[in-house]
């Protein structure tokens, strides 16, 4: 039933190298489903400045952060690239009244994603590794260290399995965008009619 949520929802975490396109397919979908209003695009809270471009987030300062984790404002968090990331705790009641959130996540921090959300969904969006050193230096977000620094990132390696797709982005934004689409599609459709 389009736009009815009835029903435990889905999280879906997208995930993957810096530069792969995360915030670009995911800016794909939301054009996509800005119809739909039982798909949620999560706004992180970071502490990364608001006008440092890219996703547009809850920009707080370290010590807001550590504030309002220690209030438990948070469903998950983490911390990478010397920033705190948090999803904020009314996601996970969200998805459990039968929303479909959609958050840029974490490779590291998939196992707190799992705990907190129990069965989630997550798309592994990857390119080519030139192609992200390429589009790094392009979007101008990072100075030349930071870029270098998010290239050489050692992450876990994501195992294959049934609760994860691979979304190769080293092409046009299209093709990639429509296969994240389909994917959302997909978890809609299970939740709707479940096997
Ligand atoms: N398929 C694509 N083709 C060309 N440029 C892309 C594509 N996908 C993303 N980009 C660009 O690459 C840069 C990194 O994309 P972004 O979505 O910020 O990646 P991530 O969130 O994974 O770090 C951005 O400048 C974006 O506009
Ligand atoms: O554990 P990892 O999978 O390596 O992920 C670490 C962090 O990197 C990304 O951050 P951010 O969106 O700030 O950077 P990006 O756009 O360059 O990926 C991602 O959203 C995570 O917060």
């Amino acid at each position: 039933m389009m736009g009815q949520a009835k029903g435990r929802g889905t999280l879906i975490a997208v995930v993957g190298p810096s530069g792969a396109g995360k915030d670009s397919v995911m800016g794909f979908a939301a054009h996509h489903f800005a119809n739909r209003p039982d798909i949620l695009f999560v706004r992180r809270v970071i502490t990364r400045p608001s006008d440092a471009g890219g996703e547009v987030h809850e920009s707080v300062s370290a010590a807001e952060f550590e504030e309002m984790l220690r209030c438990g404002a948070f469903a998950v968090s983490w911390q990478a690239h010397g920033l705190s990331y948090g999803v904020p705790r009314e996601i996970a009641d969200k998805v459990a009244n039968g929303m479909i959130a959609i958050v840029n996540g974490s490779r590291t921090a998939l196992p707190a994603f799992r705990a907190a959300f129990g069965e989630i969904s997550v798309a592994l969006v990857t390119a080519e590794p030139p192609v992200l050193a390429r589009r790094l230096a392009e979007r101008g977000r990072e100075c030349e260290a930071d870029v270098l620094r998010r290239l050489t990132r050692q992450a876990p390696e994501i195992i294959a399995g049934p609760d994860v797709t691979v979304i190769d982005n080293s092409g046009r934004l299209e093709v990639a965008g429509n296969r994240f689409v389909a994917l959302v599609e997909g978890c809609s459709a299970e939740m709707h009619h479940p096997a």
